[in-house]
């Protein structure tokens, strides 16, 4: 089967096809994860793009059970070099591509992945179309031009209904809102496992019913899109941040960002991978942090607004962690649930608890 990668300015890439048999526009990204195709694949904040895997074999370990992030892939397409179809793994229960055919997404491989993710660190992240179903490509080109490229996915991605988790463990129970923007399953097990009964809150729901459950802390979930597009979020978290402790993971980050009357900006290319090094100035140390984002907040904008810039990438200087000078609100920009990637940064899930406890930021 033939497949077909069309860029909005032209460059035209082709491979064999595999997975779902259809045609999705999406913003082309790479990632540099060496492993945890399944979890990437399955992170609601991948949603709306088309993913390049930059290891050259994927699939090798197939599909399991245990893996997922979520309930469906998220990602509109995946692009690899080598796909591997006879997986070798005890918790496999299926290949790669039977996996993409079920979840109904389209992948591309046998295609230079370096030279992609060369001209997206050149020239940024760009529109492009996936199609393994044998559409022209003038039809593509059809396509990239008449499909915008949405801002808001978080409104999609986060729960359609108020739900509520009980602790998984720990013994001091507190009672933590989630704001969700598209929530990762290893964020809330982060948290359930330390003692958080969640009460899991769709897009939107107005400040007085979170604060009616009178939590002991907020937390702010990651997220597909653009942060400046979740302007209800914004406006809510306005009026409750801090009034209890309150932690957010990358959306969230951004979200609080805002809200706190700071900027966000799009990178040119972004942080997707596994292995980006992070400084924690308070401590002084660096750490190796699992990243998935596209936007980033102006250290400058949030200095003003009462903000302390408290991580920094060690690759490109920009924020990766803030904290209110005064009030009881911090936020990574960074994943400390990893999944995929090291679980160095799980301590500021602890970070989170001990501040409802009653600690100190
Ligand atoms: N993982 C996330 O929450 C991503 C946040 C946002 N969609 C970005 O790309 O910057």
């Amino acid at each position: 089967m033939e497949a077909l990668l069309y860029l909005e300015d032209g460059t035209v890439i082709t491979g064999k096809g595999f997975g779902f048999r259809t045609t999705r526009v999406g913003e082309l990204v790479f990632n540099t994860g060496m492993t945890g195709y399944q979890k990437t694949l399955t992170d609601p904040s991948y949603m709306g793009q088309i993913i390049t895997m930059t290891y050259p074999l994927i699939g090798n370990y197939g599909i399991s059970k245990i893996d997922n992030e979520s309930d469906k892939i998220y990602a509109f397409g995946l692009v690899a070099k080598d796909i591997c179809f006879e997986p070798s793994n005890s918790n496999c229960i299926m290949n790669i591509d039977e996996w993409l055919k079920e979840m109904k997404v389209p992948g591309i491989w046998k295609v230079d992945t370096r030279r992609i993710t060369k001209k997206i660190r050149n020239e940024g992240t760009i529109k492009c179309v996936i199609s393994n179903e044998g559409i022209s490509i003038e039809e593509a080109q059809r396509l990239c031009k008449e499909t915008p490229l949405k801002g808001d996915w978080m409104k999609e991605a986060a729960a359609k209904e108020k739900k509520v988790i009980l602790p998984t463990g720990g013994s001091d129970i507190k009672k933590v809102a989630v704001l969700d923007f598209g929530v990762k399953k290893s964020i809330l097990d982060g948290l359930s496992s330390r003692g958080c009964e969640l009460h899991i809150f769709p897009y939107g729901t107005g400040a007085e019913e979170i604060m009616s459950i009178k939590p002991d802390g907020i937390f702010l979930t990651n997220g597909p899109g653009d942060p400046e597009a979740a302007t209800e979020a914004i406006a809510i978290t306005k009026e409750i941040m801090g009034t209890v402790p309150t932690f957010g993971i990358c959306m969230g980050h951004q979200i609080l960002a805002l809200a706190a009357g700071g900027k966000t900006y799009k990178l040119k290319y972004g942080h997707r991978g596994a292995n980006h090094g992070v400084y924690d100035k308070d401590t002084n140390r660096s750490y190796i942090t699992s990243q998935n984002h596209g936007y980033a907040v102006d250290s400058n904008s949030i200095i003003l607004k009462g903000m302390e810039v408290t991580h920094i990438n060690l690759n490109d200087g920009t924020v990766e962690g803030m904290k209110h000078r005064d009030l009881p609100i911090f936020s990574v920009q960074y994943h400390p649930e990893a999944s995929p990637g090291p679980n160095d940064n799980q301590y500021l899930f602890d970070k989170f608890i001990n501040m409802m406890k009653g600690g100190v930021l």
